[in-house]
């Protein structure tokens, strides 16, 4: 597994804001927006091209375009949901599966309760979204399933993530072609579990719930 922190003013300026308990919903959703476009710059640089011919007003040249198999975007709901539309609007012609996963909260272990996604994922690169990294059992269970519906190429992207859950990865998924693109990697957990400092819990705040 390969792990890439984003280091970028731009990045670091946003995130403080969101990690900020006096940021509303809409304006937490809109930088989780903004933030996913700036991680998905990075995430994409290996997406995989192929050459076309084109004529501009001027003349025929050769440029690229995404190539086929497409990629694939897999938000982990309900979370995730925040930051497809800023990844779909990077890679327009992506196909979108999707993941329902919760963590029990005193077990902390993560349950999958619905799954809609292609039958095979061969050949496929596939870009998986959620704001938080945090014991890291979610993205785990994720990513092995992904791998084991074939796809050969899978990307996470996190807001935010925790050194413990770095490492379960690391450990789980070493020797699989996994990278982990994230904005942060925190101080650790606390006992509930939750990303310290972090931002609290992503999908109270993108949709205004509290548990
Ligand atoms: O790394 P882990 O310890 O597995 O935790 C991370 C998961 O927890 C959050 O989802 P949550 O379970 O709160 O579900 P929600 O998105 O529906 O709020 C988050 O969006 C991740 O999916
Ligand atoms: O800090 C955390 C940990 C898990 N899920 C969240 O939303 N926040
Ligand atoms: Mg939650």
């Amino acid at each position: 597994m390969r792990l890439h922190v984003v280091d970028h003013p731009l990045v670091a300026h946003k995130l403080t804001t969101l990690r900020d308990q006096r940021t509303d919903s809409p304006t937490f959703r809109r930088l989780a927006d903004e933030l996913v476009t700036l991680l998905a710059y990075e995430a994409t640089r290996d997406v995989r091209t192929e050459q076309v011919d084109i004529r501009t007003p001027v003349a025929p040249t050769t440029g690229v375009r995404l190539s086929h198999p497409r990629p694939l975007v897999v938000p982990i709901l309900r979370a995730g949901l925040g930051m497809l539309d800023g990844m779909v609007r990077l890679l327009p012609t992506a196909e979108v599966g999707f993941l329902g996963m919760v963590r029990d909260e005193q077990t902390l272990e993560a349950r999958t309760y619905a799954t809609r996604m292609p039958d095979d994922l061969s050949g496929r690169q596939v870009y998986v979204v959620d704001p938080m990294l945090a014991t890291g059992g979610t993205l785990v269970a994720a990513i092995n399933l992904l791998i084991d519906l074939g796809a050969d190429d899978v990307t996470a992207l996190c807001l935010l993530a925790a050194p413990e859950g770095v490492e379960l990865m690391e450990r789980e998924l070493a020797g699989k072609p996994v990278t982990v693109v994230t904005a942060a990697v925190d101080e650790r957990l606390n006992e509930r579990g939750f990303i310290v400092p972090g931002l609290g819990d992503a999908g109270d705040r993108l949709y205004g719930t509290v548990s």
